[in-house]
């Protein structure tokens, strides 16, 4: 496929799952006026079709973006995740296809760390359970079962931004951190990695998961790691609903072998705020479920509408691919006076090369010349004068391997 750049306003955003409204005003100060913007997610069908003409689409945590969708995406050039996870997009589809998938990896970390930390206060005093009590009409005025933080041990799965961020903020709250990832760490503050999560799930008082969503991660906190937890202590799951067997969670909290739970995402969640929600967790009293709002904040959201659309702007005009998820990573300097030529093709030998010869036959001068790779494509980035890139375009699309084609002006 080759193209040229659109007019501006003819270049089609769709933002769905009520994105931040920072993301507009951003999209229309540099000159994207074409944006739909759409409070929930789409089924599979209605995306299929919407999809159809869009150039750029937004999204948070519940659109699916599966092979079909994308394959349904004929002009989509670029995905934005306005949030962190991606699990949500087929990314080697995407790859395949010359999408170019980004994400916000920092903004709203700070919201879920507060949130993990007043859910261990809250879960450590009883007050799910208690609170419950007072709406039904009881009143439990009681010390049992209700204990301060400090001093006590908080084991965090998946030291990541979040993770490592919680680290520190319970540090200075007084609780000693412990903590497992797959990958060795540098600990913040005191903090502890351990070798092994069953070491973490004995030893702690709180337990954290700050994972993604992969294949390792599905349901890694089970029956028989519930069992290994220590007597009394609380689960909290803020990263994806995947990684928690939530049946096991729910007889741990009915027989009282945990003192509670605090649940934000789970393994079906409901597509929009009308939708009933439905979970074996309802209806146990020493559980705080939250609806998937750890990274909901009002500062977060609107620094992740910025965040995401200024990266979306950047490939548009410039090409730059810089911390995109599943893309070569380049970063362009900008090109006044020249156009520049985009080219993504399959990661196979000889493709630099055939494009090299091409300029060298055509006597097209290059002014600049960016490429890398990453899995099943390549990426390369060609400035040229104006007058000879349409010639340039005409012949580029005919390599071997080429995915797509465009040039930017
Ligand atoms: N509830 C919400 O609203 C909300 C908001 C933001 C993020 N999240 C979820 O939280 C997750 C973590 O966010 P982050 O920004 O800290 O991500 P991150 O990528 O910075 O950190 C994830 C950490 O998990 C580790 N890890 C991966 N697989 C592991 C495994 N099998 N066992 C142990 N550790 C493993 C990684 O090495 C990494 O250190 C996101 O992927 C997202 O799914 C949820
Ligand atoms: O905003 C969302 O829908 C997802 C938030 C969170 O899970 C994330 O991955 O950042």
């Amino acid at each position: 496929m080759a193209t040229t750049s659109l007019e501006k306003n003819k270049i089609k955003f769709l933002l769905l799952e009520g994105i931040h409204p920072s993301a507009i005003e951003l999209l229309n100060a540099n000159g994207y006026t074409n944006v739909e913007h759409l409070s929930t997610a789409l089924s599979e069908e209605e995306l299929k079709e919407k999809i159809a003409d869009v150039h750029f689409i937004g999204i948070r945590s519940r659109t699916q973006l599966t092979p079909k969708v994308l394959e349904a995406a004929n002009k989509l050039i670029a995905v934005g995740c306005f949030c962190i996870g991606t699990n949500q997009v087929d990314l080697s589809s995407a790859q395949e296809k010359g999408i170019v998938v980004f994400n916000a990896p920092f903004s709203n970390t700070r919201s879920v760390a507060e949130l993990v930390l007043a859910e261990a206060i809250l879960l450590l005093r009883t007050i799910p359970a208690k609170n419950m009590k007072a709406h039904r009409g009881g009143w439990e005025k009681s010390a049992a079962n209700a204990y301060e933080i400090r001093n006590k041990k908080i084991g965090i799965i998946g030291y990541g931004n979040i993770g490592s961020q919680l680290s520190v903020m319970s540090e200075s709250l007084g609780m000693e951190v412990y903590f497992y990832d797959v990958v060795t760490k540098l600990p913040l503050g005191n903090a502890t990695q351990l070798a092994d999560m069953k070491s973490l799930l004995g030893l702690c008082d709180i337990v954290t998961l700050h994972v993604p969503e992969t294949p390792s991660t599905k349901y890694m906190i089970g029956p028989d790691e519930i069992a290994a937890m220590k007597p009394g202590s609380v689960l909290i799951n803020a990263s994806r609903g995947t990684v928690v067997n939530i049946d096991a969670l729910a007889e741990a909290l009915r027989s009282q072998k945990l003192l509670g739970a605090a649940i934000d995402v789970f393994p079906v969640e409901p597509k929009s705020n009308t939708e009933e929600f439905i979970s074996p967790l309802r209806g146990i009293d020493n559980v705080l479920l939250t609806p998937h709002i750890g990274g909901s904040t009002v500062e977060a959201q609107e620094n992740i509408g910025k965040e995401v659309a200024e990266k979306l702007v950047k490939y548009s005009d410039n090409g730059t691919t810089i911390t995109s998820v599943n893309f070569p990573e380049v970063g362009l300097p900008s090109h006044p006076g020249q156009h520049r030529i985009l080219h993504i093709h399959k990661n196979i030998p000889g493709v630099l090369s055939e494009i090299n010869r091409i300029f060298f036959e055509n006597n097209i001068n290059i002014s600049g010349q960016f490429l890398d790779t990453k899995d099943k494509v390549g990426y390369v980035v060609i400035d040229v004068e104006a007058e000879q890139s349409q010639i340039a375009l005409e012949k580029l699309q005919h390599v071997n391997g080429t995915i797509r084609c465009r040039v930017l002006y």
